[in-house]
């Protein structure tokens, strides 16, 4: 698959404060991408300038091949925002918000009613078009921002902190309707979050510190390279077992009927389970957490700052 942003070599100075440091990273059309990092990381610098809202200092931003500081209109009609500051006008109804916002992005006027008619049931909230937006719940006002991130079709929808400060309930009800209108309308979702569950839905996932990406990997394959795989053993004779596990260099601890051991090496591990079947009566075996991956690799626990929501 091609893709769809394309940034090379990408740095940013605040003044002599330098935030984002050569970076380079793709993301492929139709996919969804968690960006993560600590606070100050430079995630929102990254995202800014890919949204033509600051400009880079060095390097080439591309989206959907076009140059984010060259092609700035096309670059905005490509792309959706939500982000974790609420944008709406807050007087008007919900209609009136979507409405104005076609109208800036060049929707054609017979497709408006049509278009966010569609949307509006996509999100549950085609009966509120007609509310005032203040009288809306917070969840409820953070649909309507994706709508209106969507309601122009851009290719791109970037979510920067989207679900903050929302209640777990609904923020779950919030990426279910993200990944229902990703599906049904091919978007490719940038995403910056300090919840992890939301990283481990995606695609891909890099982790920023310090301004670089350290890593840049599917979910499955940061989880294998960066932490400990780990077995919890039940067995017939555990004396046997034991003596077994001993023989194959196993480190292991014993916990009531259970054994736990560690386990670097797979295909041993298969070998000597395969070896011990008569004996085994209840096996789990479980990668450490994405959560795991970003302590590893960052020295930081990923809310550290963050909204404890
Ligand atoms: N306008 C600015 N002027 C000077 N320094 C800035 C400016 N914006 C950001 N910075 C600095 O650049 C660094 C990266 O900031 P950025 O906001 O991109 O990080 P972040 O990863 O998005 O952090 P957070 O998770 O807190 O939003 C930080 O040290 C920040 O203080």
């Amino acid at each position: 698959m091609a893709a769809i942003i394309n940034v090379k070599n990408f740095s940013k100075f605040y003044g002599d404060y330098l935030a984002v440091e050569d970076v380079s990273f793709e993301v492929e059309e139709g996919s969804s991408f968690a960006f993560l990092g600590p606070n100050g990381a430079g995630k929102s610098t990254t995202i800014n300038a890919l949204c033509t809202i600051i400009d880079k200092t060095s390097g080439v931003l591309l989206i959907d091949g076009e140059d984010v500081s060259k092609q700035q209109k096309k670059v905005r009609k490509a792309i959706g925002i939500v982000f974790q500051e609420p944008t709406l006008d807050q007087q008007m109804t919900v209609q009136e918000n979507l409405v104005a916002h076609c109208i800036l992005y060049g929707v054609p006027r017979d497709e408006i009613g049509e278009r966010i008619g569609i949307l509006l049931d996509l999100v549950d909230l085609l009966e509120w078009r007609n509310r005032t937006v203040s009288t809306l719940s917070g969840g409820m006002k953070r649909r309507v921002e994706i709508v209106r991130a969507l309601v122009h079709y851009p290719k791109v929808l970037f979510l920067d902190e989207p679900t903050t400060g929302l209640d777990p309930q609904t923020r779950n009800r919030m990426w279910e309707y993200i990944m229902k209108l990703q599906k049904e309308k091919n978007i490719t979702i940038f995403l910056t979050t300090h919840y992890i569950e939301e990283a481990e839905v995606c695609d891909r996932v890099a982790i920023m510190d310090d301004g670089k990406i350290i890593v840049n990997d599917t979910p499955q394959a940061l989880k294998t390279r960066y932490t400990k795989t780990r077995a919890v053993l039940k067995v017939k004779d555990s004396r046997k077992a034991e003596i077994y596990l001993l023989q194959q260099e196993f480190r292991y601890e014993k916990s009531g009927e259970y054994l736990h051991l560690e386990v670097d090496d797979m295909e041993r591990f298969i070998e000597t389970i395969h070896s011990l079947k008569d004996d085994v009566l209840d096996l789990e075996v479980t990668k450490g957490s994405l959560n795991d991956v970003f302590l590893e690799i960052t020295g930081k626990k990923i809310r550290e700052g963050g909204d404890a929501g």
